[in-house]
Parts: C-alpha cells; structure tokens; sequence
C-alpha cells in the first residue's frame, strides 16, 4: 500500500480554510518498515476569533509513503524514487512469472494519472515500465472503461474506436476483453508512441477540481512471457502486467450537464463496487487468518484437524462473504488482480488541501481496507514445460531408485528383473521429454529471450 500525496493549488486551497488538515508523513524507503501516516483535524476558529483546541488523531499504516508537493523540499519524492521502489517490484515480479497489477486510486485531481502515466517533463510509471520492457517484443494493450463499457484505445479507425467491446470469461485464464488490439513494438520510440496515443484517446472533461479530468478507468496491459533454456530444460513463464488509472470520484453536482452526471454516476458506482468488493475480500482474508489461527491452536491441543469443512465457512461457523465482481466492468476485468493469483501494488493518491478532508479520509480508509486483502500469487508457468520439468524430476527419482536397488543387490540374477522394468520407465520419460522439448523449441510463437 502506498500514499502519495500532492498539493497543486494547496495555498490559495488553504487561505479559504475552516478546518485544517495536517498530514505528516514519515518517509522510509525499507519496505519492510511500514510508513506511518497520521491525519490530525485540528478545528481552527481563526476566522471568528475563537480558538478551538479539540484535535482528533488518525494513524493509518502504509509500506510506503511519498510527499510530492515541492521539488525544493528535502522529503521530495521524485518520480525516479517512485519508480525505483515500485515499477523496480512490477518488473521483478512478471519477470519470477507472477502477475503484477498496480493501480491508482483517489480523489480527482489528487495525482494518479501524474504517477502513473506523468507528464512529458516528468514522465510516470507506466512509460518507464514499459521502456524497460520494451526489448522482449512482448504484446500489450490498452483500454478504456467508460460509462461501464470497454473501448479499445489502440484501435485505428474512428469507428473501431469507439466500438465497445465485450468482456468474457474463460475458465482458466479468468476474465479478458474479447477483439482487444495487441501491439507489438521493437524500440522505445514505438513504445512512447503508442502509449501517448492511447493516452490521447482517453476521454477526459473538465470538472469543477480538475479541468482534464479522466473520465474513464484505463487499464494498459503487458503480456510477460519469459522463455528460456535452462540446463538443457525449457523454462517458460507467462505472466501480466496490469496499470491501471483509475478515474476520479467526485460528489454530484446537479449543474453539470447529463453526460458528466452519467459519468459521474458510473465512476461512482464502478468505485462503489471496487470499495465493495476490497472490504469483503478484506473480511474474508481476515476470517480465514483467524480460522487458520483457531486451527492450529486446536490442532496443537488434541492433535486433530478442526474446521477443515465446506471452504465458505470460516471458524465459528461465520460464512465468508459473497465477492460481487460482476457487478461493475471495472471489478470483473480485475477480478484476478484483487482478490486471486497477483501480486498487487495500489497507490493512494491524497491531497491534502483543507476542502479535500473528508476525501481524504475516504481514500484512507479505501487503502487500509485493501492492505487487508491476501492474495495468493503463484508463478504461471507453460503446462507442457510443467510437464516436462515433472518428468525429468520422475527420471531422476527413479535413477537414484535405481542405483540404491543395485547397491543394495549386487548379483545380477535378483536385479534383473526389476532393474528393466525401472529402465523402462527412465528410458519412456526420457523420450516424453525430448519430445516435449522439441515441441515447445518449434512452436511458432516461440520467444526466445530471457
Ligand atoms: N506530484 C505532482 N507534482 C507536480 N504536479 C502534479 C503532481 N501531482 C499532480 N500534479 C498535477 O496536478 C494536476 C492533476 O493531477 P492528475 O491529472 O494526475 O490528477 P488525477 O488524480 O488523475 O485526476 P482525475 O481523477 O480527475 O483524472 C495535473 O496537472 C498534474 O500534472
């Protein structure tokens, strides 16, 4: 969980102010010590003269925390030192073959298309990311969320673009976005190229906090695939990376037009759902925690094995929650991403203007909900070369069978027969993985890089 926190217009914000924000915020680059962020209100009656002393304190608990407001300022983040700690994780991540997702959530205006895309002076996450994997000519793709409806942004043709296009569900691989565009590029050029037109072809509006406001949730999407030969054995690994800028919640007004009202109301519902489904994962990753704690407990008193019942009862009978993905497009295509087989990275952006308080806190609460959530990320690897690392570890096993047999019965007569039969079996796994070996050298989408 991570906090980044602008100020763009915190002056002129501040003047107006009634009730002043302090947001301190510990700076520490050691994942493994968690930031510590604490929002005090104090009430300020400057105004009237009145002085108002009662203070409440808030602490909330991040891995990382980051104060972008004043490059001139010694605690200044800058979006190398962004990426150094978090884009440097992503990468790591797809390249042990776990799928990474890395998403921006907070209040328009607050900085997550800054950190995640930046500007072309301060460029953000995304691009350095994708620059860096650029060399792999790995496919990826971009889209859009607009109005629950998915649009490809990389699509030529005015139609094509604006064409929305269905989200699907296959039993394994979860769900993806039937008919997305994929490109492939072959230099860091090609790269920023493509970015910044789908960038381009992102819908944004001027709102009452931020006059380019994204209206839309955008997902970019790197497919990883690592393959290489490692001793003689293939190794392959497919994983995804996952960007995602989410669009900015703002309360209604009733003076914006209809269009910005039915954006509005979709942004709000499709965080709605996203702040939904992260609090039931929550929930469910901490019954299961105490479940498991109850477990071993009774286990280590009368050596048997409690609650190994139906998976949707946690201990003391409490059932875990329903996950509504389905309820929005956003949830759904992040199904995976939130609450299944990804290593998940999400920034909170926050502003800490007096006006933004209440947001502020929201987005807070969000984040500290979500650090809850456990998932269990594991390396995706290519099924036939699974089989293939499984069948030599079977060769090796019954060699040392094998040997020990030999050791242990020195005459030829009492061996014989066993003896072949264990060949057999070493000499068929090794045709097996020859073969697989050849197959998987001559598919014809074969990426030999590592
Ligand atoms: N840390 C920062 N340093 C400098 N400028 C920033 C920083 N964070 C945000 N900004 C600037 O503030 C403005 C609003 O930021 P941004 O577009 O990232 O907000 P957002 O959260 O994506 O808003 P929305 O949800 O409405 O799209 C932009 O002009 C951006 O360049």
């Amino acid at each position: 969980m991570i906090l980044r926190v602008d100020c763009s217009d915190l002056e002129e914000k501040l003047r107006r102010r009634t009730v002043q924000v302090q947001v301190q915020i510990l700076l520490c680059c050691f994942p493994s010590v968690q930031d510590s962020l604490t929002v005090s209100t104090k009430l300020d009656g400057r105004a009237d003269g009145a002085v108002d002393s009662r203070e409440k304190l808030l602490e909330f608990c991040f891995d990382y925390c980051y104060w972008s407001v004043d490059p001139a300022e010694p605690h200044y983040a800058s979006q190398e030192e962004v990426f150094q700690d978090l884009g440097v994780l992503v990468l790591s991540g797809a390249s042990e073959g776990y799928n990474v997702c890395l998403f921006a959530y907070g209040q328009t205006g607050s900085g997550k298309t800054y950190t995640m895309m930046g500007t072309p002076d301060s460029i953000g996450l995304t691009p350095r990311i994708c620059q860096l994997v650029v060399l792999s000519h790995l496919p990826r793709s971009f889209l859009e969320i607009y109005n629950e409806r998915v649009r490809d942004l990389l699509r030529g043709g005015e139609q094509k673009k604006r064409a929305s296009l269905r989200v699907r569900e296959h039993p394994e691989k979860g769900p993806y976005v039937q008919d997305l565009s994929q490109h492939v590029v072959s230099d860091c050029k090609q790269a920023m190229h493509l970015l910044e037109e789908g960038i381009a072809n992102r819908i944004t509006a001027a709102t009452h906090n931020h006059d380019a406001s994204s209206r839309s949730h955008a997902i970019f999407t790197i497919q990883y695939t690592k393959a290489i030969l490692e001793n003689n054995c293939p190794s392959e690994t497919v994983s995804k990376i996952n960007l995602v800028d989410l669009a900015g919640s703002e309360r209604a007004d009733p003076h914006y037009c209809r269009d910005r009202l039915t954006e509005g109301s979709n942004i709000n519902k499709s965080l709605v759902t996203l702040g939904i489904v992260i609090s039931a994962l929550a929930q469910n990753s901490q019954m299961s925690s105490s479940c498991q704690s109850i477990n071993s407990v009774a286990s280590e008193g009368d050596g048997s094995t409690v609650g190994s019942h139906s998976s949707s009862l946690s201990g003391g009978g409490r059932r875990h929650c329903f996950i509504p993905y389905r309820d929005s497009v956003l949830t759904w295509l992040l199904k995976d991403s939130l609450g299944g087989n990804s290593k998940t990275i999400m920034i909170a952006t926050v502003s800490p203007s007096a006006y933004s308080y209440n947001e502020t806190l929201s987005t807070l609460r969000y984040a500290a909900h979500a650090r809850n959530i456990v998932n269990k990320p594991r390396v995706n690897e290519d099924a036939n070369v699974r089989l293939i690392k499984e069948l030599r570890e079977e060769i090796d096993r019954l060699k040392s069978m094998l040997l020990s047999f030999e050791m242990r019965n020195p005459s030829p007569s009492l061996s014989d027969e066993r003896d072949g039969n264990l060949s057999d079996i070493v000499l068929q796994n090794e045709l097996k993985v020859t073969q697989g070996r050849h197959r998987w050298l001559h598919l014809p989408d074969r990426f030999s890089y590592c």
